[in-house]
């Protein structure tokens, strides 16, 4: 269903569809809504975006990670931002590659089994331009880590060219905090 929704998403967003077909589905969207308000649960029960085993982690509208290489200390991958995710000109908007890099800051900070932190900052240099529909590469390590503060730099890659790169502070949680 994600792949089905991701797929969809990437369809609407490079579509030009004609105006008998936008109503059909506008009329088939709300008619699923209605179902799926039935299906409603709380967070801790969700399904979406909270599968690990599927790429993306099972959400949608997350460019779609595909990991290479993950140990305690550092991780690689491949990601491809589709149609859904373009600024102008054929280049990925600069809110979806802060959205990649505060997930994989995410997955890099709970790596080695390291207790729960949140995103503290995250300074974010745009390079060059991310063209969508190409693989690019991200890598992402420790700086550092200092006493509940974990420093990360992540690297987002077209071929040899840094199309953009980020200083992340993940803050260990402390007990009893959200
Ligand atoms: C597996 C997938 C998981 C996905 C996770 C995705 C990650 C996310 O998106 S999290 C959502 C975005 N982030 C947030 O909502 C966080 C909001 N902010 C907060 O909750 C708090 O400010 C929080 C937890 C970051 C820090 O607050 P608190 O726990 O009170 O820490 P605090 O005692 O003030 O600071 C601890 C240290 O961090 C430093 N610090 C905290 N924030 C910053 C900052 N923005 N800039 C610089 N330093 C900072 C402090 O100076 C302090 O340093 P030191 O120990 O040297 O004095």
């Amino acid at each position: 269903m994600i792949a089905s929704l991701r797929a969809f998403l990437n369809r609407i967003a490079g579509g030009r569809p004609e105006e008998h077909d936008i109503t059909a589905l506008g009329a088939d969207l709300d008619r699923w809504s209605t179902t799926l308000a039935e299906a409603a649960v709380e967070e801790t029960e969700q399904v979406y975006g909270r599968r690990p085993d599927l790429l993306g982690r099972g959400q949608a509208t997350w460019p779609a990670v595909r990991f290479t290489h993950l140990d305690d200390n550092s991780l690689e991958g491949v990601v491809t931002f589709d149609r859904y995710f373009l600024g102008r000109h054929g280049v990925a908007h600069g809110g979806a590659i802060a959205f990649l890099f505060d997930e994989i800051a995410g997955r890099l900070a709970h790596l080695g089994g390291r207790p729960m932190a949140r995103t503290g900052y995250l300074r974010i240099d745009f390079r060059a331009i991310a063209p969508i529909e190409v693989e690019l590469r991200i890598s992402g390590r420790y700086l550092r880590e200092e006493g509940r503060k974990r420093i990360l730099r992540l690297e987002l890659a077209h071929g040899d060219t840094l199309c953009a790169e980020a200083e992340v502070l993940m803050v260990t949680l402390k007990p009893g905090q959200r």
